[in-house]
């Protein structure tokens, strides 16, 4: 089949699924909360039995991580984020205040297009599905076409699973024919209402371009701060144990490390007894041209590669046991690629005179990439800390944490979700470890509670006992204009 016709498939493929997801979506609106959470944890059961598997599916087909690491995150979002949901009332009355008369409904958005990224593609295929059918929506992927036979596999079982519990046929559907005109024609249908987007940066701009809201997670660029109170061991250990976690691919891991000048050397030399190689400026050099390509984005040949494989490809000679590389660094230039977002076991490691040099260091940083995204901080000094949470451009700042951990929230208590939103500025609309509560409209239910006389009890004049004269009122003075500028001018001559 030639390319024009594989385009026009597509298309076609898509507007029939949307339609479909639309019907299908009319249906589950009318679902009960209690009914949609039985689909979801049949779903959930059901692709835990199988996170094994599609995490060495998942690592053989991209080549990106490891299949260890994908294995946790598949039971990150098939056992703990649907332990975190089961109990969520997100459709349907969601919560009332008989004080003062006021209840909200969960309503969901309707037909959400779903794309998926090819570094993580089981695991955000299973918690994107859980959460749109937790809040009541249909959802239609587009996959990956490096990650398509490992999405198609974990969509199969769930829409399996999920029709034999009662999910109305097109809730959960996608593209078998994956082309970008047909991931185009899906994301800017009319009855797309919503674009959950995660990963793939040349299609961000498709995205937007589609006039629908966006919710999207921007690359990241987080640094590791540590300050001269932080027990450095721990820190180290946590910032290894991130950064390495599949290969480095997730976007809320530390991309560069700043120690106060005063404990750095103890540092480096953790690093160093952790695992860490630190580069020459020549191999720093060498790394950098082979990490990136030419027309500044990464080569995907490094992305998601142990420490040694990334030495063997790039020409460099390391330590067997090495975990992470590392490049000394002074400045956060858009021209120094080791100030970006580089998803592999490599780090750049910059040394500031004080917690205000490194807080400016960090905010220079993040203003070059990952505007939006995390930054994490090791400290014991609350004032520090707080100073550093009210100042940094980013959507979550975590404490003494695994940055990738702590983002995603599996060692924090933020959201457990596989797309950390990064605010408006960022480009997307919201800042959330994104869970079901984002994929629904709130229905403001207010029952009248007072007369429009009580808001300026002192400031309006009381005409009768109602409301409603009282706006009569209003209307009779806009009739009586020249009446009332006859009273003004009374009112100006008596003043002056
Ligand atoms: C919480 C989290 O961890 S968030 C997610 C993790 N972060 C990321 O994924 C980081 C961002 N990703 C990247 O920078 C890149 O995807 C890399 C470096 C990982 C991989 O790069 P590549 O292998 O070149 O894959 P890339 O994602 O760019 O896509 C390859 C091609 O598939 C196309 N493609 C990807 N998804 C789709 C889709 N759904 N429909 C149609 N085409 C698609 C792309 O447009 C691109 O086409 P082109 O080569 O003709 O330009």
């Amino acid at each position: 089949m030639n390319r024009i016709d594989n385009d026009l498939r597509s298309i076609q493929e898509a507007r029939i699924l949307v339609e479909n997801a639309r019907e299908a979506q009319k249906l589950l609106a009318a679902y009960s909360q209690e009914k949609l959470d039985r689909i979801v944890a049949c779903m959930a059961e059901e692709i835990a039995q199988h996170a094994r598997e599609l995490a060495v599916f998942a690592q053989e087909e991209t080549g990106f991580g490891n299949w260890h690491d994908k294995f946790i995150k598949n039971l990150f979002t098939s056992e703990f984020l649907y332990q975190k949901i089961r109990d969520m009332k997100v459709v349907g009355i969601i919560s009332e205040d008989k004080e003062n008369r006021t209840m909200d409904i969960g309503v969901p958005v309707g037909v959400i297009a779903a794309l998926i990224p090819s570094t993580n593609p089981a695991a955000t295929t299973i918690y994107k599905t859980l959460i749109a059918i937790k809040s009541g929506n249909a959802i239609v992927f587009s996959p990956h076409p490096k990650a398509r036979k490992t999405i198609e596999k974990v969509l199969d079982i769930l829409m399996r699973t999920a029709e034999e519990c009662g999910l109305p046929s097109g809730a959960i559907a996608y593209l078998r024919t994956v082309t970008v005109s047909g991931t185009a024609e899906l994301i800017s249908h009319k009855d797309t209402a919503l674009i959950l987007l995660t990963g793939v940066p040349k299609l961000v701009r498709l995205a937007r371009r589609s006039g629908k809201p966006v919710i999207c997670s921007g690359p990241g660029n987080g640094p590791a701060f540590i300050e001269r109170t932080a027990d450095i061991k721990k820190a180290v250990r946590d910032i290894i144990a991130s950064r390495t976690f599949d290969y480095g691919i997730v976007s809320a891991s530390e991309q560069s490390i700043i120690a106060e000048e005063c404990i750095a050397n103890e540092v480096r030399h953790e690093l160093r007894q952790n695992g860490a190689y630190f580069m020459s400026p020549q191999e720093a050099q060498q790394l950098s041209s082979s990490i990136f390509r030419s027309d500044g984005s990464l080569n995907p040949d490094f992305v998601g590669r142990s420490a040694s494989e990334i030495a063997r490809n790039g020409g460099l000679c390391i330590p067997a046991d090495t975990k992470v590389i590392i490049a000394e660094q002074q400045y956060a230039s858009a021209a120094n690629p080791y100030a970006r977002e580089k998803l592999c076991p490599v780090l750049a490691f910059y040394v500031e005179k004080d917690w205000r040099y490194a807080c400016e260091k960090c905010i220079e940083l993040l203003l070059n990439e990952g505007r939006g995204h995390t930054l994490v901080i090791h400290s014991n000094n609350e004032q520090v800390i707080r100073e550093f949470a009210l100042k940094k451009p980013v959507s979550r700042l975590l404490v003494n944490t695994p940055s990738t951990l702590g983002g995603i929230g599996a060692t924090t208590n933020l959201f457990p979700a596989l797309t950390l939103g990064c605010g408006a500025v960022g480009g997307g609309i919201t800042s959330d470890n994104v869970s079901p509560m984002n994929l629904i409209n709130i229905r403001k239910v207010g029952y009248g509670v007072r007369r429009i006389e009580e808001i300026a009890p002192d400031k309006l004049l009381q005409t009768s006992d109602t409301g409603y004269d009282a706006l009569c009122f209003a209307d009779q003075q806009t009739a009586d204009l020249p009446d009332l500028n006859e009273l003004l001018n009374k009112l100006l001559k008596q003043l002056t």
